[in-house]
């Protein structure tokens, strides 16, 4: 991991290091425009040449029913259920709690206006499954689609080379009440549920992290079809801010576990002292060389870095302007940094908050904005599945106090018809 000396970067410095995405010709998207492309015109034989081709299996049905599902959700090893079923009910009890109704507000005597939730009807799950296999995006998916009320929730993941799932997304279908996967993976499931093909519906939003193939495919569809998307949820990346009193061990084992998700991940330390980098980066490297998955987590680390800073408000204005998916406050005090926070997918205060409690089962969700996006994003949560409609009812009294305001305003736009529809009902005789 490079280090950099914040007060040697130049603006120019600063804007290049807080950019992600490994430099991309264009061919990523070239790429995906093809896939989204073969999905449109070919449907169901396209999927299942994409799965041949990315996933080295010949799929003769496109989905798992729910005999299949129960079947293998059987299989699931007694301690993983159990730490499932803990996680299902951390996460859920966090979201039931952003279920909320909003009072009628009246905003002159006789003019009452209010909002009301509905959930969208058709939303469309993606499940990663490329080189992991993520149940807990199910949970993270599931559980608030489920509790906003979706009439419709389609999921996909991208199939094992047996053709199945395994019997954690299995369960995790159980649990949720949810019916059927839909084995389909990458830029071509993004594809299929925006568009639909014979045998995958198509639906209003699409849901789910994924690899740089699945976050373009979903930029893409979103301005050609009617297709919404939660938002941009690609590589993982997180951001630790340290300070002298931080555990290097600890803060070594934040920056593996999002940099061992892929090769694009980003893992970026930010501390006051040279000394704390310094017994990092020998921590980083001493665990990295015993993990399982250290070709990914080393790769991703050459994409990473860590910055030295003169204090911790200098750290956390290089955070804000990083936007980090995760932030992770290793600092005391670290009350007092919250405030300071503008730009961050989700936090994590002190030395005892590991970021991947959030990813599995403390109740937060784990579906964030990645890129920089977390500046104008939120994660995902039970907002994202409803749509709130606003309402109102004027009463007499209420057209006689708000009737002069509209026909003056509309008068001033030269819009005729607007004034008339208040004139009309002041003048009507019987008065309604
Ligand atoms: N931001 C978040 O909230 C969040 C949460 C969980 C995971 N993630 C990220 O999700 C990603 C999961 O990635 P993954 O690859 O393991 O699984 P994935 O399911 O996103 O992608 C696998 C699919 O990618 C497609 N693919 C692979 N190589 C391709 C190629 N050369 N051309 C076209 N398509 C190709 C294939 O269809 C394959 O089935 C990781 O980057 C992880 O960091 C992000
Ligand atoms: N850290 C990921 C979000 O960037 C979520 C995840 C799933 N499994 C493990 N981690
Ligand atoms: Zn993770």
């Amino acid at each position: 991991m490079k280090v950099y000396r914040f007060k040697e970067l130049s603006q120019q410095d600063i804007h290049n290091i807080c950019l992600r995405q490994l430099e991309d010709d264009g061919s990523i998207r070239d790429r995906v425009s093809e896939i989204v492309n073969q999905v449109k015109q070919h449907g169901d034989e396209a999927l299942k040449s994409f799965s041949s081709q990315f996933d080295k299996v010949e799929l003769k049905k496109l989905y798992l029913d729910e005999a299949e599902l129960a079947s293998i959700a059987a299989g699931i090893p007694a301690e993983v259920k159990t730490a499932i079923d803990v996680a299902y009910s951390n996460i859920k009890r966090f979201h039931e709690a952003q279920i909320h109704t909003e009072a009628p507000i009246e905003t002159m005597p006789g003019v009452t206006c209010w909002r009301e939730s509905r959930a969208i009807e058709r939303v469309g799950l993606y499940i990663p499954g490329g080189t992991a296999v993520l149940p807990s995006t199910f949970l993270m998916l599931g559980i608030p689609a489920t509790l906003a009320d979706c009439k419709q929730i389609v999921v996909c993941s991208p199939p094992q080379q047996d053709g199945k799932t395994n019997s954690y997304l299995a369960y995790c279908a159980v649990l949720l009440g949810i019916n059927r996967i839909y084995l389909a993976g990458g830029a071509q499931a993004v594809a299929a549920m925006a568009y639909g093909t014979a045998t995958i519906p198509k639906v209003d939003k699409i849901f789910g992290p994924g690899n740089r193939y699945v976050t373009q495919a979903k930029q893409l569809i979103q301005g050609n079809t009617l297709t919404a998307i939660d938002m941009p949820a690609g590589p993982s990346e997180v951001l630790v801010l340290a300070d002298e009193t931080a555990n290097p061990s600890y803060v070594a084992s934040d920056l593996l576990a999002q940099a061992e998700h892929g090769i694009d991940s980003q893992a970026i330390l930010v501390a006051t002292s040279s000394d704390m980098i310094d017994r990092t980066l020998a921590e980083v490297q001493a665990q990295l060389a015993v993990l399982p998955r250290r070709d990914i987590a080393g790769k991703a680390l050459e994409n990473s870095y860590a910055v030295l800073v003169d204090d911790l408000a200098e750290g956390m204005a290089f955070s804000n302007q990083y936007g980090p998916e995760h932030l992770i406050i290793a600092t005391t005090g670290y009350e007092s940094m919250v405030p300071l926070i503008v730009n961050a997918g989700s936090v994590f205060l002190g030395n005892l908050t590991p970021e991947s409690a959030g990813d599995y089962a403390s109740g937060t969700n784990h579906t964030l904005p990645t890129s920089g996006y977390a500046k104008a994003y939120s994660g995902v949560s039970i907002d994202s599945f409803i749509k709130k409609i606003t309402f109102q009812r004027i009463d007499k009294t209420g057209l006689n106090n708000i009737g002069n305001t509209v026909e003056v305003i509309a008068a001033a736009e030269g819009l005729q018809a607007h004034k008339n529809a208040i004139t009309i009902r002041l003048n009507s005789e019987n008065g309604y």
